[in-house]
């Protein structure tokens, strides 16, 4: 796992789309995987991620014409157009505002008829479109990674989830702070779901994500911080601010950024091409 530390949220928001608008850049379609899979996630950190991508891609440099993208989760029972729905939510924030082919997004649908076969569909949607190539993923202060609260099996798929009391009251800033309009459950991609994608990107920011933050890098892997799966993931990339940080041992922040100087010394010598060829990006990356 490598972890990068910017200054802002802002920062952080720049850092990440950049990142994913390359990855879109120089995807190679091949007949097996004709298009670049993303999965999304919802929450205010990855905001400043969104609006950087729409700038890119108002600047013409980026397209999302083939990309196709799958949501991490879903309440259960709120309407679709509800203005707190994760439906809402990438519309207005996101899809609206790229030339992304409807048809190419898909979201978990919590009002279906039957939720269990929405559930196995997703995951077999994700399989019929050859996986997801880049996963990007927030953190509940509780150190989930979508809606896989503590104890959520860490080999977990798409499912129905109940949530925990904690991000219940957390979200409830979001329901005019009535506890009673927060929904009781979710529909999420599960933690082996990230997992199987080729690279995952996790943003965290804010002070109050600091012990989720410091338990899931410095911690070990553990069900009841459920990001920490990460840990095992060959290619995860954690993009945080500098408040982000307040938990962790300054001999860890100061690991990270000594690996992030080499990487840029190796990167400006040998160009980045030829370091990920050397396998160095990916050394430092996992
Ligand atoms: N299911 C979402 C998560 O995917 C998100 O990471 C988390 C943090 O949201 P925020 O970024 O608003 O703190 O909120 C919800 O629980």
């Amino acid at each position: 796992m490598r972890l990068t530390i910017r200054d802002t949220k802002e920062q952080v928001g720049n850092y990440i789309a950049e990142y994913i608008a390359k990855r879109i850049n120089s995807f190679t379609p091949t007949p097996a995987h004709p298009n670049i899979v993303l999965g999304l996630p919802t929450g205010s950190s990855p905001l400043p991620v969104y609006r950087r991508l729409v700038e890119l891609h108002k600047e013409g440099k980026v397209s999302f014409k083939d990309v196709i993208t799958f949501n991490m989760d879903e309440y259960v029972g709120i309407p679709r157009d509800h203005s707190e729905s994760y439906h809402t939510f990438m519309f207005t924030n996101f899809f609206s505002l790229i030339d992304i082919d409807p048809k190419n997004t898909h979201i978990l649908n919590g009002n279906a008829e039957d939720l269990y076969k929405e559930c196995e569909d997703y995951e077999a949607a994700i399989r019929g479109v050859g996986g997801i190539d880049l996963f990007l993923g927030g953190i509940g202060a509780d150190g989930h990674i979508a809606f896989n609260e503590p104890g959520s099996s860490l080999t977990s798929r798409t499912r129905i989830k109940t949530l925990a009391y904690e991000t219940i009251l957390d979200n409830c800033r979001f329901f005019n702070n009535d506890l009673s309009l927060v929904p009781r459950m979710a529909l999420t991609v599960g933690v082996q779901t990230v997992m199987d994608a080729k690279e995952v990107v996790l943003v965290v920011t804010g002070q109050n994500k600091s012990l989720a933050l410091s338990q899931m890098i410095e911690g070990g892997v553990n069900h009841m911080v459920t990001a920490s799966a990460l840990q095992t993931h060959p290619w995860a990339l954690v993009v945080c601010d500098e408040d982000a940080t307040l938990e962790l041992r300054v001999k860890t922040v100061k690991y990270f950024k000594s690996i992030e100087k080499v990487q840029d010394e190796v990167e400006s010598k040998y160009g980045p091409v030829a370091s990920v060829r050397l396998g160095l990006s990916r050394a430092t990356a996992a």
